[in-house]
């Protein structure tokens, strides 16, 4: 697929708070300015639905804000849709209506909704439609929308978000994920290719989360966005994201796509962003806590298998009782499910002796199975 966002070596830099005079120096940097985002690079394609996640104030909403140039960069390029809308080195200025014009194709959506309280759900919507032209087919010319094209149009916005039977209430009257809706809809009003989503589930509680998260990726699909996700919550990103970029003082230290960050993750702060997610590994970062390790006999280890997504013929923990002079028991399992993809994890107590032991493992690393000796981490033994 071609990429429809370009991000290249973008960095932000904001003036900070005033130094006092006695603590300035030459140096630019202890003059108070902060830097957002640093040479940050993010290719993201046609079709993707790409989350950005990172704790507050690791850069995410200034990053994504410069694809609509609602931040402009202080260094770096970007690329829309095969269209230079910014060069540090060689200045393109999108300005006027031309500006008004590419920022209509990307719509946004926030955690904070922003409706506007004394507009009905109907109003809300047509808003977003006051400066919108369309070209007639036969001449060719362009007019902005008639009463009844906006009321039509209205419509079909608020059917898709489900929200046909709310259009004259107004946002006081609303639950948060019904706002949520509103907003969306309203994004939605110009056709965009591209939405950006930032922390829009964040007010909400897990089930409206999710109910946003599904239409999210039922409009993914029946319109052909591309989504650009921000979010402090991995959980989010792991509901419909295809690709993963993390952010962490201003740059993107790890981006992969979602099986590959979830089964191979390289930087500490991924893989604490994954543990908040996954069972299996808020198990293993809990043991620490419990006496399981110590208990252990001395012909006793604590195995984390990890079957990745890779997929295995064989009957793994039958074989080894089968084939070694072991016993197995199963202390903890979890599959998880990652873009129709299985990623299973098991935690057993492998009992027999060392050499039994090592062969086992001796197997495991055959046939390509992953797998860590949790009672070496623990250091009980
Ligand atoms: N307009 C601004 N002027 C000065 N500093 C800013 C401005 N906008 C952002 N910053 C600073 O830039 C850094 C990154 O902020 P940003 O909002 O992009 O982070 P974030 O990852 O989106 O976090 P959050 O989820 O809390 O918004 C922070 O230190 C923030 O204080």
């Amino acid at each position: 697929m071609a990429n429809i966002i370009e991000l290249n070596h973008l960095s932000v830099t904001f003036a900070g708070q005033k130094i006092k005079k006695k603590e300035q120096d030459k140096d630019k940097a202890s003059r108070g300015l902060i830097t957002a985002v640093s040479d940050a690079t993010l290719h993201i394609e046609k079709g993707d639905i790409y989350g950005v996640i990172g704790y507050s104030g690791a850069g995410k909403s200034t990053l994504v804000r410069t694809i609509n140039l609602l931040q402009a960069p202080t260094t770096g390029q970007i690329i829309v849709n095969d269209e230079v809308i910014f060069d540090s080195e060689n200045p393109v200025r999108f300005k006027g209506e031309q500006l008004r014009r590419f920022r209509q194709k990307i719509g946004m959506i926030f955690q904070h909704f922003n409706l506007l309280a004394e507009k009905t759900v109907f109003d809300n919507v047509a808003f977003a439609l006051q400066h919108t032209q369309i070209v007639d087919e036969n001449t060719k010319k362009s007019h902005y929308l008639t009463k009844d094209e906006k009321i039509e149009k209205v419509n079909h916005l608020l059917e898709l978000v489900d929200l046909q039977d709310l259009a004259g209430k107004y946002p006081g009257q609303l639950s948060g994920g019904q706002k949520q809706r509103v907003a969306i809809a309203r994004a939605l009003a110009n056709d965009p290719e591209i939405l950006i989503s930032d922390e829009a589930t964040s007010a909400l509680d897990p089930k409206t989360t999710n109910q946003i998260l599904d239409l999210l990726k039922d409009l993914h699909d029946r319109l052909n966005l591309t989504i650009v996700l921000i979010t402090h919550e991995m959980q989010v990103v792991k509901e419909i994201a295809n690709k993963i970029a993390v952010m962490q003082n201003g740059q993107i230290i790890e981006k992969n796509n979602l099986i590959e960050i979830f089964s191979n993750p390289q930087q500490e702060l991924t893989k604490q962003f994954i543990e908040t997610t996954s069972s299996v590994n808020r198990f293993i970062a809990g043991l620490s806590k419990t006496d399981i390790l110590q208990n252990l006999a001395e012909d006793e280890e604590l195995v984390h298998i990890d079957f990745g997504t890779n997929e295995i013929s064989e009957p793994v923990i039958s074989n080894i009782n089968k084939k070694f002079n072991v016993i197995t028991s199963i202390f903890y399992g979890n599959v998880e499910i990652l873009q129709g993809a299985s990623l299973g994890s098991l935690v057993i107590v492998l009992k027999g002796a060392e050499n039994e032991r090592t062969a086992v493992k001796a197997y495991l690393k055959e046939i390509g199975v992953a797998f860590k000796v949790l009672s070496e981490i623990g250091g009980s033994k």
